[in-house]
This record gives C-alpha cells, structure tokens and sequence, in this order.
C-alpha cells in the first residue's frame, strides 16, 4: 500500500473498492490472477548486505585501466563497451559513443548493459571480464524478461484496455476525463503516451515498455473516485512497486535530447509534454524513491529539471534526488501557490513554459546568504503542518508534542532494561513506515526475524499464531512496505554501520534509521572514559549523519545504572551530556505508573529542539497485539487506528458491500483472535 501513499497525490488514498468484483491488486476478478499464488523469492523480508569494502569510483577506474577497457565519466555511472553484447569487440578503441552501452554505477559498482539488458553487481562484473562468469550465472544476469504469471496478466489487462476516445459512450470518455483532471490533454497527447482506459476498474492505464518501445514489461493502473469535493487516486503496478522500474516517457526520448522535466506522476508528464514540448519522463514511484538501476537512463542528459509536485515533501524529494543525479545538472521547481503541479498549472491556464524558468540550480556552495535561504524559509513558514513532518497515525499524544517525525533530526531514546524499549520504536517506526517512510533497521541485539515477528503483529494489531492460514495475506502486505533490515547481529563497528546506512539513503532513499542500540558499536572495553569517549564519538557520527543525508536517526541507548525507585532523565543516558546536546529529540520510556492516567508505563519527551514542547503521556501495553498505542479494552480506539491504516475488514461470510470489520472488535478480546486481513488489498 506505501507506494499508494507516495504516489505523490495531494488526497489521502481511499480503500480499495469493496465491490464484488474487485479481486487481488483491486482489479476485476475476470482479469485478476486467480487463486492467490505464492512466489518463491530468495529473501522474505529486504535484508541489507553491503560488501564489507565498498568499491569507490577511483577502483571502478583503475580497474577498467588495468585491463585496457575504455571509459567514458558521466555525472554518475561510467560508460564503457559491453562485455555482454556479443558482436562488439571489447577493445572498440575508436570511441564510438553508440557502443559504450555498459553504465556502472559510480557510488555501488552495479552495472546495466543498455543493449542486453544485462545487469548485476560488481563482482558480478569483473567475473564476467575475466572470463569467471559461469553459464548459468550468465543466464541469470541476461533475464530480462518479466516473469511469466506478470506477462500474461499485463497483456491480457492491455488487451482490455481501450484508448480514451474509443469509448463506446462518450459520456463516459468526459467522465474519465473529468475525473482524472485530463480536460485540457488532447488525445494526440495521449496516443503519443500510449494511455489507455481499462473500464471495467475505471482506470487508466499506463504501460511500461522495453527500450525501443516493443515489449510490454509491465503496467501501472490509476483509478480515481470522487469523494466529497475531491478525488481520490489508486495506483497499483504489475509487477509489483519494489520492482516496477517505469520511466514513464522514455521511448518518446531521442538520443539527442539533452535536457528532461522529471516528474512524479505519468499525469503531469503529459501536461508538460504538451504545453512545453519538452522531453519529459514521470518516476516510477512518485516522490518515494529513485533507484538507482534508472540513473544509466538519465545520463544521456546535460540539464535535468525536477519538478515534482506541490507539497514540501516533494521539495525535499526533489533535493535528495538531485544529489544523486549531480546537483550541477539539476534545477528544481519550487512548489508554490502559482507554481502547482504540471496539470493543475495546465487545468488553471498557467504558463508551463515561465514555471520552468523559475527553476532553481540545485547545487550551491557551502557558504549560503540569506537570499537563496529566503524562499526556503517561506517555504516552512506557509507550510507549517509540513514542515512539521510526518504525523503518527497510533500516537496522537507524540504528535502533540513532538508535532510530527522530520527528516535530518537524531532522536535518542532510553529507558530501562527491558522495560519494552524494542517494542514502542518497533510500533513507532512501523507507523512512520505504513505512511511512506523508507525506514532502515538496524537491530543488533535482536534478529531480524524475532524482530519482524514482532512488527508484524503490530501491522496485523492481533497474534497471527491461531490463525495461520491468515499469514501470507498479511505478509504479502508486509513485504510491500518500505521497510529493509541490516543483517547485523553482535557488536559492529561504526564505520561498517555507517557505510552501510549511506549505501541504504543512496540505493532505497531511507529517510529513517533506527538503531538498536547504540552500546553494539562501542566494543568490549571496560568502562572507563576511553568508553564515554568512544560513545560520544558514534554518536557525533550519528548527528553527522542525519545532517548530511536529511535522514532520521532514531537512537536507542541504555541508561547508567540508576536507583530502581527514581525516574530517569536526560541524565541518566550512559555516557557524557553529549548524547542529548547532540540529539533533537529525547524520548525515555519510564517504567512506571503515572499518577493519573492509564497503563503502567509512560512516555517522556524531554528535549524537543523544533518548538520546545516537553510532557508525559500513559503507554498501555497490549500483549496480544504487541502495541503501546492500542489499550486492551478500548475497542473505538483500536477500530479508529485499525482504519486509519486501512486494516478494515469486511466479513468474510457476510458477503456485502461495505461489511463492518469482522474482528476490528474481536482481534483484541480475550480469545486473542487475529484480525483479518483485507482481501481486497494489493497485495504483493
Ligand atoms: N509494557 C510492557 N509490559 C509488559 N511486557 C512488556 C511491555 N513492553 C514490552 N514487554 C515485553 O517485554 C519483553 C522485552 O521487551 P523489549 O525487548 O521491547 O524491552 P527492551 O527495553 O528493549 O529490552 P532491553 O533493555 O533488553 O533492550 C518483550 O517480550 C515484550 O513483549
């Protein structure tokens, strides 16, 4: 469901249909996949494993000197002759632009030949070079072919599907066109765009086609339904969004174009298209992420404009893309009141073309005046709900005190030994993660797998242990979270964390680390003011870390040894004052009672640098469902946050539309039954 969320739509998504003919991934049933399929994939759950050297740009260099293969710089990847195109000799010393169709990568080594499609790793790579690469390795690195239950799905979907002003009824065409805000596109638009109408899902569809525009890859569906004054927006991707790579547009791309408008939805890619001329390509995944395996796609390209949507979230998307881009390439349009998105400013008559020359370079100096920080600050000052982050959708008492969760902050946490510490950053950090934050575990005392047992009885908000054959529906919503683990376990160095955190910002855009705990980096020196040393120094790296990457850096570190009946404070964080000078937030959960309110346990916030505000408020743990934001018994409760994650259910044997949730009130009783998960969903 994340990508639904992201998709960069200014409205909250809508449940998926409940109509009857709705099946998995919310299409109809006669076009659905048929019984629910299990597909085998190497890793349940996103485990990160980084080399434990990761390779620079200079060994990607010497490397190709060394054996004589010629290369060409670009803004990220460096271009040289495939190794896996047959026809061309390796040593085409003659420069030919055209042959150098291999793009690797210069921040991880991946390599993708752009004319076999062939890509893989780095070692990958050098195997190949020197003649290691055995067939069947090969074989795998030269599939490029979706798998096969996707393909005949996407063509038997495409098939369907209709262009917009072959409708039958023309009512109908206008009512599509209405509802997807697309009255000022002409159809000439949408034929060059290839964007056809799936009626029976009331959905547009965009394809995704192979280089050269032949092979159908896989498709991306949007459906729109009016609700009260506005619309809401569905995307669902086949395949599904961890690997759905569309840059919607490129077949439209010649080789000579030297400048692109990116932007995050396929819509706005045909306003500006069409108004400006320009090229223009739309990501894959909205503002949520650009992944790497694109940029080889955008190299070709000497000025890029990042035009991504109308929302300080979009802003920011677009500052951490151009870092990957090379920000001396990138201008980026600011969103504003007069500069909206691509097909609003169409809809409202505004000049496409004099949005884009207000575009502003993205690279700068270290030394800045106030001048280029003025809009910025307006920026905050108009949008101050944004500004003040990602609100928890389980804690509301954390947003009234924290405001919200913000990129570039160090928040540290402490509480005492096995007071639940685990457990409240599990449901913290899995709430942010359901709303789109790519977020990066790094558990070091626990392993990923006790861990994500743990976080998803919390996403299912009720024990999976009685009702096994639920498990897969839950999971399969699981796994599409943005949600990837370290594979660490034991004490780490630093560097190798740190490492490890930079290559996940740059491969997955993470927007959120959390650490569990700080003391698995710090040795097994005995304490001693070597060791208080050796703390404020990660957690310095920490700070430095969260500032230079705008990424969220959730802490946890145990307190010193404290007298059992006295409550902790920010000085009881092990160590010198220089974890909470450093941090941004301090959260501690103490363990105990407050005088008033419920539960046995509560939470502190005792620093909050972004406005000040500090205060307590009552945990109540629910064993079922492992949740501190769930009360046992409080059954409005748990149906509000069971439905704000879009967890409502219908009844299985009821059969209607709109069914109340089966076990929104059971799911927490005393018989512990599970919650049922929606089957309607996309699921994958
Ligand atoms: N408020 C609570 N009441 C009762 N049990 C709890 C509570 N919170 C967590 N637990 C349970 O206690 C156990 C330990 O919790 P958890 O690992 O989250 O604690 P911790 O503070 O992180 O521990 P440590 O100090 O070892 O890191 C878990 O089995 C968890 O389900």
């Amino acid at each position: 469901m994340w990508v639904l969320l992201r998709g960069g739509y200014p409205l909250r998504i809508l449940l998926p249909l409940r109509g009857e003919w709705m099946g998995r991934r919310g299409l109809p049933r006669s076009l659905a996949p048929g019984p629910p399929r299990r597909r085998y994939r190497k890793e349940a759950l996103p485990a990160l494993e980084v080399p434990v050297l990761p390779v620079t740009a200079t060994e990607i260099r010497q490397y190709l000197r060394a054996r004589g293969i010629p290369f060409q710089d670009g803004h990220s990847c460096l271009r040289a002759p495939s190794p896996f195109v047959k026809a061309l000799p390796l040593k085409d010393q003659n420069g030919a632009t055209a042959s150098f169709s291999l793009f690797i990568d210069k921040t991880t080594g991946r390599f993708l030949c752009m004319t076999s499609l062939a890509e893989g790793s780095w070692e990958d790579f050098q195997a190949s070079v020197e003649g290691r690469g055995d067939g069947a390795r090969e074989g795998v690195l030269l599939s490029e072919a979706p798998e096969v239950e996707d393909s005949e799905e996407v063509r038997r979907i495409w098939d369907r599907a209709v262009p917009l002003w072959e409708l039958p009824e023309p009512e109908e065409a206008q009512l599509a066109r209405v509802m997807f805000g697309l009255t000022r596109v002409t159809d000439d638009t949408l034929r060059r765009f290839n964007v056809r109408y799936l009626r029976p899902a009331r959905s547009l569809v965009f394809p995704w086609l192979s280089p050269g525009g032949l092979g159908l890859r896989g498709l991306k569906l949007l459906g729109a339904e009016g609700q009260g004054d506005g619309v809401h927006y569905k995307e669902t991707t086949i395949p599904r969004p961890g690997v759905y790579c569309n840059l919607f547009g490129l077949p439209l791309i010649s080789r000579r174009d030297v400048e692109v408008v990116l932007t995050s939805r396929e819509l706005d890619s045909l306003a500006l298209n069409q108004s400006t001329g320009l090229p223009t390509l739309a990501l894959p995944r909205g503002t949520a992420c650009l992944p790497p395996a694109l940029l080889p796609y955008l190299e070709q390209f000497r000025r890029i404009v990042l035009w991504l949507g109308d929302d300080l979230r979009s802003w920011e998307a677009a500052k951490l893309f151009a870092r990957k881009l090379n920000p001396k390439r990138c201008s980026l349009v600011r969103p504003g009141d007069r500069q909206p998105r691509p097909l609003e400013a169409l809809n409202r008559g505004l000049s496409l073309s004099r949005i884009l020359r207000t575009a502003l370079p993205a690279w700068h100096k270290s030394i800045v005046s106030f001048r280029q920080l003025r809009e910025e600050v307006l920026g905050e000052l108009s949008n101050v709900e944004q500004a003040a982050g990602i609100r928890w959708n389980r804690f509301p008492d954390l947003n009234r005190l924290l405001k919200g969760h913000r990129k570039g902050e160090l928040t540290v946490f402490t509480g005492p030994t096995g007071s639940g510490k685990t457990t409240f950053i599990s449901e913290y950090a899995l709430d942010l993660c359901t709303q789109g934050v790519n977020t990066l575990w790094g558990s070091f005392e626990i392993s990923n797998v006790r861990l994500a047992r743990v976080m998803l009885t919390q996403f299912a908000v009720g024990r999976l242990e009685e009702q096994l054959d639920k498990y897969d529906e839950w999971a399969d919503r699981f796994e599409d979270l943005p949600l990837y683990f370290m594979t660490f376990h034991g004490q780490q160095s630093i560097r190798t964390v740190i490492d490890t955190m930079q290559h996940a910002v740059y491969v997955y855009d993470i927007c959120h680390v959390v650490i569990d705990n700080l003391q698995f980096m710090m040795g097994h020196e005995p304490l001693s003011t070597d060791r208080i040393a050796a703390q404020d120094y990660i957690v310095g790296a920490f700070r430095k870390f969260a500032t230079d990457n705008s990424c969220h850096v959730t802490l946890v570190i145990h307190p010193r040894k404290e007298d059992d009946d006295k409550e902790l404070q920010t000085a009881s964080i092990f160590g010198s004052a220089k974890a909470s000078q450093e941090a941004d937030n301090v959260l501690i959960l103490q363990d105990r009672k407050l005088v008033t309110g419920p539960g046995k346990r509560y939470l502190q916030v005792s620093k909050n640098r972004f406005d000040g505000d500090v205060g307590v408020f009552p945990l109540e743990f629910n064993k079922s469902s492992l949740t501190f934001s769930i009360p046992p018994k409080s059954k409005a409760r748990l149906k509000k946050v069971k439905d704000d994650n879009g967890l409502a259910t219908k009844k299985p044997s009821s059969g209607k539309k709109g069914a109340v949730p089966q076990n929104s009130e059971t799911c927490l009783d005393q018989a512990h039954q599970p919650c049922q998960p929606d089957p309607s969903k996309p699921s994958r």
